[in-house]
């Protein structure tokens, strides 16, 4: 069977609603919610067919769009690899100008859809920024709390709160002081023994490389309605973390970092290798700060990570 290619649009409103569309019952997945695009003609690249397939399914004009996530899916009957752009900026006021049912979605409230299977990480990728901020150890939980309320007035909306320094009782301490202060701000991903995630419902979970080796072939280890990510650093371990069902990923060292000189950096081009076989977010870590954001995106990830390029001095 031939893989089809398909290139499709998150699309947002001023408030940031999100644009889905439903698919008519007469089509191959009909009947679920869609993000608008179709198929890529022979000879068009991807970045013409959304122009084109949002101009005849939405009447927009797209002047800006950025490659989000790439998804390759068996159904039983079909093929296809999904080619997902932001649209960054349109011209017009997108209508169903087939049709089809239009809904204006806040990103949280996605999950509660039903979109074709191969869309869970295009749903993830939709909720997900391009920046998440790992926090500096060796601070004092003081100086922690007053970097990240600075982060978080500059935008910064995925943080994982790193422990190796504290204490399990400090760290849990200061978990929940920032769980409070990044209230519907931003998302927070905690790092230690699963056993504590129980006791904080709020929070997403950040699986070391050991612990996804450790729950190998267990299933995922907390509620999918949570934030479930992993650190990877190879193809064996980013395996590990997609049979666990993680939404997202670190892929790192990408780049060679002063704090681990020795350690084999991976570079771009496996980064874009490891990236292709995935199909769920990654954040690319090591040596990267924002100004890399637009290779990052260009090699197939959600975005970067970083600890000190992202830390507000
Ligand atoms: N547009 C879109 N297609 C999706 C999504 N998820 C998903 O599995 N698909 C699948 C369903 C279809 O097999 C294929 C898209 O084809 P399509 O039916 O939209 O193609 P098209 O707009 O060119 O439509 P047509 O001319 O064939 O009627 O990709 C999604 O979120 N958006
Ligand atoms: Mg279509």
């Amino acid at each position: 069977m031939k893989r089809v290619h398909v290139a499709a649009g998150v699309i947002r409103s001023g408030d940031g609603h999100v644009l889905i569309a439903k698919r008519s019952l007469d089509k191959h997945q009909g009947g679920l919610w869609e993000f608008p695009g179709g198929k890529v003609e022979a000879g068009e690249t991807a970045e013409a067919a959304l122009g084109r397939e949002l101009a005849e399914e939405l009447g927009i004009g797209v002047t800006a769009a950025r490659p989000l996530i790439k998804i390759t899916h068996d159904y039983p009957d079909k093929q296809v690899l999904l080619d997902v752009w932001e649209v960054l900026a349109f011209s017009g006021e997108p209508h169903g100008a087939e049709g089809q049912p239009l809904a204006w979605v806040h990103p949280e409230d996605l999950p509660g859809f039903s979109f074709p299977a191969a869309n869970r990480a295009i749903v993830a990728a939709a909720r997900l920024p391009d920046h998440y901020l790992i926090t500096p150890d060796h601070l004092s939980p003081p100086e922690l709390i007053g970097g990240l309320a600075l982060a978080l007035d500059a935008g910064v909306r995925l943080i994982q709160l790193r422990s190796t320094s504290l204490d399990g009782l400090a760290y849990r301490a200061l978990a929940s002081e920032v769980l409070s202060l990044c209230a519907g701000r931003a998302k927070v991903m905690l790092k230690g023994p699963l056993e504590w995630a129980r006791d904080f419902p709020a929070a997403g979970w950040h699986l070391t490389a050991q612990q996804i080796r450790q729950h190998a072939g267990k299933g995922r280890p907390i509620a999918s309605s949570r934030w479930l990510a992993a650190s990877c650093h190879d193809e064996a371990e980013i395996e590990l973390a997609a049979e666990l069902g993680v939404d997202f990923v670190t892929v790192s060292p990408i780049l060679p970092t002063a704090t681990h000189p020795d350690a084999q950096a991976l570079g771009w081009h496996r980064a874009a290798e490891l990236l292709a076989g995935f199909g769920q977010p990654a954040y690319l870590l090591g040596g990267l700060g924002p100004r890399d954001l637009a290779q990052a995106l260009r090699v197939g990830a959600q975005g970067v990570a970083g600890i000190r390029a992202f830390w507000p001095d």
